[in-house]
C-alpha cells in the first residue's frame, strides 16, 4: 500500500458529464487540474441513463411516428429487431468502456486519478485506487463534487431478495423481460415503459400518483397515459408495492402484492422512484457537512455552510435540475467562476451574468422522449400560479397546425405558452405531441432570452412545420 501525494490548481470529485465538463473549464482559465473518477468516466449519463435509454427508445418512438404516415405504415407494421436494437444500445453506450473519455480528458491536459475520492479537511481529498494505494491531494484553489446520484429504493417487505431492476438494469438489460412491473410514474417510468413495451414486453405500470409525469403541465402526462395504454401498458394509479416475493414465485417470477390487496406476477421489477445523492462516502463530515445530503449551494456553485468559499457542487448532486445539458450548463459556469476567482478578476454576479446560473431558475428545457414526447421550458402554469405573478395561459392545439397534418395523420398534441403580462415575455412553453422535442430549443431561446411579444411576433416560423404553432399561439393570446 503506497501512499503518494499532489497538489493541483482545482480538484474535481466525480467524471460524468458535469465533472468532466467543470474540469475542461477550468483547465482553459489556465488552472492545474484532476478530475478522480472511481468507476466510468462519463457517468450515469453515457452508460447507464441518458445514452442508452434513448438507443432503446429511438425505434420505438420512430416506429409509432412511421406508422402514422400513410404509405409507409405497412413497412413498419412488424415487431422491431431486438437483437439490433438492443446491439445499437450497446454501441452507443461504447461498450461501456471509457476510453475515449479517457483520451479526451488528457487531450484538454487534464489529469485523471481512478478511484474513490472523499474529503478529508479542507482542500484536502485522498484517493483510495483500484489498487489499495492512497493519493493525497490537496488543492491550491477549489474542491468541486460532482458525484451525481443513484436510484432510491423504498423500504418494500420483500426487497432484498426480490432482485429488482434499478435505471441501471432497465437501460442495460440485454433480453427482454416477458412481463416487467414498473414501479413509478416519473421521467424514468415513462421513458422505460415506452422502450420494454415497445421492445415487446407486457409492462404494467404501479403509480402512486393518480397521474403520470405529474411535475410538467397536467396535458402531458394525459397524453403519455393514452398512448402507454393504445400500446398495451396496464397503468393503475393510486397504486403501491406492499410486498415482493421472489422466491415463493414460479420460474423466478416476482409476486408483487399490492395496496388495494390485489396480487401481480412479473419476469422483472423496475423501481423508478426517484434519485438520492451520492453524498454519503465523500467526507462530508470532514467540512462540516451532513454525509447523505443534497449539496446546497448559491448561484456560483460555492457550498452554503463551509467557510472559505473553497468547495463547488454542481450538476445532480446540489439537487438543482437533474438533467446532463443543465448540469454541463452549470459547469460552465462553476468553471469559469473558478477560473475568475482564482485569478482575483471580477465576479459578473447581476441576474444572467457570466458567473451565475440564473437559468437554473428561469429556464431550464426538458425533452421526456414517449410517445407522444413532451417538451418543455419555464414554469408550469402551477408554478406561475404559486409565483404570484401575473400570467395569462395560452393553449393551442397541436393537432391543427399545418406541420402536424404533414407530420403523420391523426396527429395528437397540445401546446402551452405562460407569458408575464406584465412584462410581456414567455415565462414558460410546454408542447406535449410527436416530433416535439426539437422545438424545446426555440422556446428556450424566447425564455431565457426575454423576448418581448411584440418581436416574436416578427419571428416568422417555416411553413409548414410544427414551428408554426408560435405563430397560432402568438395570434390566440392577441386575439
Ligand atoms: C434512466 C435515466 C435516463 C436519463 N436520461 C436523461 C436524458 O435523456 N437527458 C438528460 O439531460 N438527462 C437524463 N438523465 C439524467 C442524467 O443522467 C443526469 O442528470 C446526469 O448524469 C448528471 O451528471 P453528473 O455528472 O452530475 O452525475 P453522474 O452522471 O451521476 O456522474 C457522477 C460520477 O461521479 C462518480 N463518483 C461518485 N462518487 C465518487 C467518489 N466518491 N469518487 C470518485 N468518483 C465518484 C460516479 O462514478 C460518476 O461517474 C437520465 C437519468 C436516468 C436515471
Ligand atoms: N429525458 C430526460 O430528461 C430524463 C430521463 C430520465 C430521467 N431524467 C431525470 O432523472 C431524474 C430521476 O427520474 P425518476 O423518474 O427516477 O424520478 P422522479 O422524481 O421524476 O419520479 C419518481 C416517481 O416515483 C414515485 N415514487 C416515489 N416514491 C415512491 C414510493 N415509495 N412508491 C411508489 N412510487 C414512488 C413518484 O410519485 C414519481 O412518480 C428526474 O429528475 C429527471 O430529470 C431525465
Amino acid at each position: 500500500m503506497n501512499e503518494t501525494t499532489r497538489t493541483y490548481d482545482v480538484i474535481v470529485i466525480g467524471g460524468g458529464p458535469v465533472g468532466e465538463n467543470v474540469a475542461e473549464r477550468v483547465r482553459a482559465a489556465g488552472l492545474s487540474t484532476v478530475v478522480v473518477e472511481r468507476e466510468l468516466l462519463g457517468g450515469e449519463c453515457s452508460f447507464w441513463a441518458c445514452d442508452p435509454s434513448k438507443a432503446l427508445l429511438r425505434p420505438v418512438v420512430a416506429r409509432a411516428d412511421a406508422s402514422r404516415v400513410p404509405g409507409l405504415d405497412p413497412a413498419v407494421a412488424g415487431p422491431l429487431d431486438v437483437e439490433r436494437v438492443l446491439a445499437h444500445r450497446d454501441r452507443m453506450s461504447s461498450y461501456w468502456k471509457d476510453e475515449d473519455q479517457a483520451e479526451w480528458l488528457n487531450s484538454v491536459s487534464v489529469d485523471l486519478i481512478r478511484g474513490h475520492g472523499r474529503l478529508t479537511g479542507p482542500k484536502q481529498v485522498a484517493v483510495q485506487t483500484p489498487e489499495g494505494d492512497t493519493v493525497v491531494l490537496t488543492a491550491r484553489h477549489a474542491v468541486a463534487v460532482s458525484t451525481g446520484t443513484r436510484a432510491t429504493l423504498p423500504p418494500i417487505p420483500g426487497l432484498d431478495t426480490a432482485r429488482p431492476w434499478t435505471s441501471r438494469e432497465a437501460t442495460t438489460a440485454d433480453k427482454v423481460p416477458g412481463r416487467l412491473a414498473v414501479v413509478g410514474g416519473g421521467v424514468v417510468a415513462v421513458e422505460m415503459a415506452t422502450a420494454w413495451q415497445g421492445l415487446g414486453s407486457q409492462v404494467t405500470m404501479l403509480v402512486l400518483d393518480n397521474g403520470l409525469l405529474e411535475r410538467m403541465e397536467p396535458f402531458a402526462g394525459e397524453l403519455v397515459t393514452d398512448t402507454l395504454r393504445e400500446a398495451g401498458v396496464d397503468i393503475r394509479f393510486n397504486t403501491t408495492v406492499t410486498s415482493l416475493d421472489r422466491e415463493g414465485g414460479q420460474d423466478g417470477e416476482v409476486r408483487i402484492t399490492l395496496s388495494d390487496g390485489g396480487q401481480l406476477a412479473a419476469d422483472e421489477i423496475l423501481l423508478a422512484t426517484g434519485r438520492a445523492p451520492q453524498t454519503r462516502d465523500v467526507g462530508l463530515e470532514s467540512v462540516g457537512l451532513t454525509p447523505g445530503d443534497w449539496l446546497a449551494v448559491d448561484d456560483t456553485f460555492q457550498v452554503t455552510g463551509v467557510d472559505g468559499g473553497w468547495l463547488y457542487a454542481v450538476g445532480d448532486v446540489n439537487h438543482r435540475a437533474l438533467m446532463t445539458h443543465q448540469g454541463k450548463y452549470q459547469a460552465r459556469i462553476a468553471g469559469t467562476v473558478i477560473g475568475a476567482r482564482a485569478k482575483g478578476e471580477p465576479i459578473h454576479d447581476a441576474p444572467w451574468g457570466a458567473h451565475v446560473a440564473t437559468a437554473d431558475h428561469a429556464a431550464v428545457p426538458q425533452v421526456v422522449f414517449t410517445t407522444p414526447e413532451i417538451a418543455s421550458v419555464g414554469l408550469t402554469s402551477r408554478e406561475a400560479e404559486q409565483s404570484g405573478r401575473r400570467i395569462e395561459v395560452v393553449d393551442y392545439d397541436l393537432a391543427r397546425v399545418a406541420g402536424a397534418h404533414q407530420y403523420g395523420e391523426d396527429y395528437r398534441g397540445r401546446a402551452r405558452m405562460l407569458i408575464d403580462t406584465d412584462r410581456n415575455t414567455v415565462v414558460g412553453v410546454t408542447f406535449a405531441g410527436p416530433g416535439v422535442g426539437e422545438l424545446v430549443h426555440s422556446a428556450t431561446i424566447a425564455v431565457a432570452g426575454e423576448v418581448p411579444l411584440d418581436r416574436l411576433w416578427h419571428a416568422v416560423p417555416a411553413f409548414p412545420t410544427l414551428g408554426e404553432v408560435w405563430l397560432r399561439l402568438l395570434e390566440t393570446y392577441r386575439g
